[in-house]
């Protein structure tokens, strides 16, 4: 089912508007990240695509039907906690079954449907203990059993990942992405880290402070972010930033340009290709296979991950790779194309 907001609003009871004029569609029977800081307005868009919130203006559709006036349950949503929220007296089981007994559906009908998607989940192997003997792993995948179980519209997933340790975190990530690709639900799952929305999601929607940053496949919000916000969130290391001031001799900018955001990747060992930039090298440092280069541009720090070909306390060239180079006025907005070199 594909999910579509038009012009939707939210002012909670204080009279503070927190997300403004929300236009988006996702995409039937894909896997999309709502991403963003913390206060971002992730956790208000999730509860408003589940109906546990209600917009104060604007539409929601879930395909043709408009849902704005609509229940949670009328919705036909599937939700996951990050708590799991699993019944601490039922067996995997009965939890699986417990939302086919509250439909009503014939007992041996819902045992085996909840056989299947224990298996689907891989929880074949424990369905009669109960919660309190399973792992973090295993309580989740209970838990997104169970939200299948009523067959909804959308799964709906906030913070999946926040409580397992960092081990887990990647392989539940996977299992995710591979138990959406399995039931081609629609799946919305809040994450506030930007690795975990790069490695699993067909679509992310980055927000900040009530507004959509940039709705794009993550390939293309690393390589064309919309805004500097974006090219900061998204990345690691963080991009490297400084003023247009600094690069005047290498770039025509346009009037509006106030910044330049330069990828790590992006500088590279001086190749004869033009623009290249003076620079002293800092520090050079090798983690494993991994280059981390300090260099200074007119005191300016920016890191490289690549070798340069200059040592500690040289000054030299280093090339620039224009796919990883951003240019952003002084509202933020980038503007790439009318960028020239000199
Ligand atoms: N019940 C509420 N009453 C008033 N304001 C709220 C309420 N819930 C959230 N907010 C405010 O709405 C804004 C968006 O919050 P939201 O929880 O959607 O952000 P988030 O991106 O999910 O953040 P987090 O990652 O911290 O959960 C914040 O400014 C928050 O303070």
């Amino acid at each position: 089912m594909d999910v579509r907001f038009e012009h939707v609003s939210l002012t909670y009871n204080r009279g503070n508007e927190v997300l403004h004029d929300i236009d988006f569609k996702l995409p039937d029977g894909e896997l999309i990240a709502l991403l963003g800081p913390s206060g971002g307005g992730k956790s208000t868009i999730l509860n408003l695509i589940s109906g546990l919130l209600q917009a104060t203006s604007g539409k929601i559709y879930f395909g043709e039907d408009e849902v704005t006036k609509k229940t949670a349950l009328q919705r036909g949503v599937g939700m996951v906690f990050q708590n799991y929220a699993l019944y601490p007296h039922m067996s995997v089981i009965d939890n699986i079954a417990f939302p086919m007994k509250m439909a009503k559906v014939d007992k041996k009908q819902r045992l085996t449907k909840a056989r299947e998607l224990a298996t689907l989940v891989r929880v074949d192997d424990q369905l009669d203990k109960f919660p309190s003997g399973l792992s973090g792993g295993q309580q989740q995948r209970v838990a997104i059993a169970r939200a299948l179980a009523k067959n909804p519209s959308v799964l709906l997933l906030d913070e999946p990942l926040s409580n397992l340790d960092a081990r887990l975190r990647v392989e539940m990530r996977e299992e995710i992405r591979r138990i959406q690709q399995e039931t081609g639900v629609t799946t919305v799952f809040v994450t506030h880290d930007q690795s975990e929305a790069m490695h699993v999601a067909d679509h992310i929607m980055l927000l900040n402070d009530g507004f959509i940053q940039q709705i794009s496949t993550p390939q293309s919000l690393y390589e064309t972010p919309a805004n500097r916000f974006v090219s900061r969130f998204i990345g690691d290391p963080v991009i490297n930033e400084i003023s247009v001031n600094e690069l005047e001799n290498v770039f025509v900018f346009p009037d509006t340009a106030t910044s330049i955001g330069i990828r790590a990747e992006a500088l590279v060992a001086a190749n004869g290709q033009q623009p290249q930039i003076k620079v002293m090298v800092k520090e050079a440092q090798l983690f494993g296979r991994e280059y981390q280069v300090r260099l200074l541009l007119n005191g300016h720090e920016l890191i490289a991950t690549n070798d340069v070909q200059l040592n500690p306390g040289q000054v030299g060239m280093v090339s620039l790779d224009m796919s990883g180079v951003h240019i952003f006025n002084e509202q933020g907005k980038r503007l790439n194309k009318e960028v020239q070199t000199l």
